[in-house]
């Protein structure tokens, strides 16, 4: 993501001197954060690709030419989100696309495909955990983004991917996304509810993205976190979910 909570996870990973592919549908944002990590950290460490993460070829393609560029694959964040009127399509993005991209980078990384390992974090949001009247659907696919990750985490285990597979649950964050609850075109009949929505964000607070990434790099630089739920709110911070053990 070249803006929002992926723009700052960028800016963590490069100052940890890792390289990076920054995958975005919006070719200004992308191009402007594209300079930006050129003037601070040079040319070479990142490379930005337009790609419309709901297009599967594209999507392919994007993380091919990323282990083209960089030799190979270490970390994938599938952070793109939307909240839409139109809720086939923010399926499609928040939970279709988070699977797609899941699956293709346990396809460079994988060791049942003969690859090194790596780590895969999924963004959710603490909406899969305080329901809002809001955005339904929305909601569901952050519910789904749990559900996937978890059951994939799982997977990897058996199967011996060697890949560390995690989700991360912002609560509210500032960034361009929550300015959508105030358009019909975002929200649909649910705007005339944006009143309560906004009481809400103001209630449990609005959180900075550079935590957001602070809690990124702590699910890539931690490789005992595996299958795990974090959660970062303004009243508890960084902390993990903790569900009871499946009875066998
Ligand atoms: N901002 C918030 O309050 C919270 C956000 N989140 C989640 O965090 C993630 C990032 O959201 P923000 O940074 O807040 O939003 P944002 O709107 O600032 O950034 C999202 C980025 O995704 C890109 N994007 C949207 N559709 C795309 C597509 N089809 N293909 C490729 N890129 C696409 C946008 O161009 C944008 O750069 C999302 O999954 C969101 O649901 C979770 C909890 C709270
Ligand atoms: C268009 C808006 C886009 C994104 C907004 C975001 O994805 C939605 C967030 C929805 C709810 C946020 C809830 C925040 C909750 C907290 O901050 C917690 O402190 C509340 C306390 C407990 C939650 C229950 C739990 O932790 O299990």
């Amino acid at each position: 993501g070249a803006q929002g909570i992926g723009r700052a996870v960028v800016q963590s990973l490069m100052q940890s001197r890792a390289q990076v592919a920054v995958v975005d549908l919006n070719r200004s944002c992308g191009d402007q954060c594209k300079s930006e990590l050129d003037s601070e950290f040079g040319a070479d460490c990142s490379i930005f690709l337009q790609c419309d993460v709901t297009d599967a070829d594209a999507l392919t393609a994007a993380f091919q030419t990323t282990v083209d560029r960089f030799g190979h694959l270490d970390i994938v964040i599938n952070n793109a989100g939307i909240n839409e009127k139109n809720w086939e399509k923010t399926i499609q993005v928040n939970l279709t696309s988070v699977i797609k991209g899941t699956y293709l980078g346990l396809e460079h990384m994988s060791k049942e495909y003969g690859k090194g390992g790596g780590s895969i974090i999924n963004v959710s949001s603490m909406a899969a955990f305080l329901h809002s009247p809001h955005q339904p659907v929305y909601t569901a696919t952050k519910h789904g983004v749990i559900g996937f990750s978890r059951a994939m985490a799982d997977a990897s285990s058996l199967g011996g991917y060697g890949v560390r597979i995690n989700v991360l649950c912002p609560a509210f964050v500032d960034t361009p996304l929550l300015l959508s609850v105030e358009h019909e075109d975002n929200m649909g009949k649910f705007v005339k509810f944006k009143d309560d929505f906004k009481k809400s964000m103001n209630h449990f607070g609005v959180l900075k993205p550079s935590l957001i990434a602070d809690g990124m790099m702590m699910l890539i630089t931690d490789d005992t976190i595996h299958g795990a739920v974090m959660k970062i709110t303004c009243s508890k911070g960084i902390h993990f979910h903790t569900y009871e053990p499946m009875s066998t």
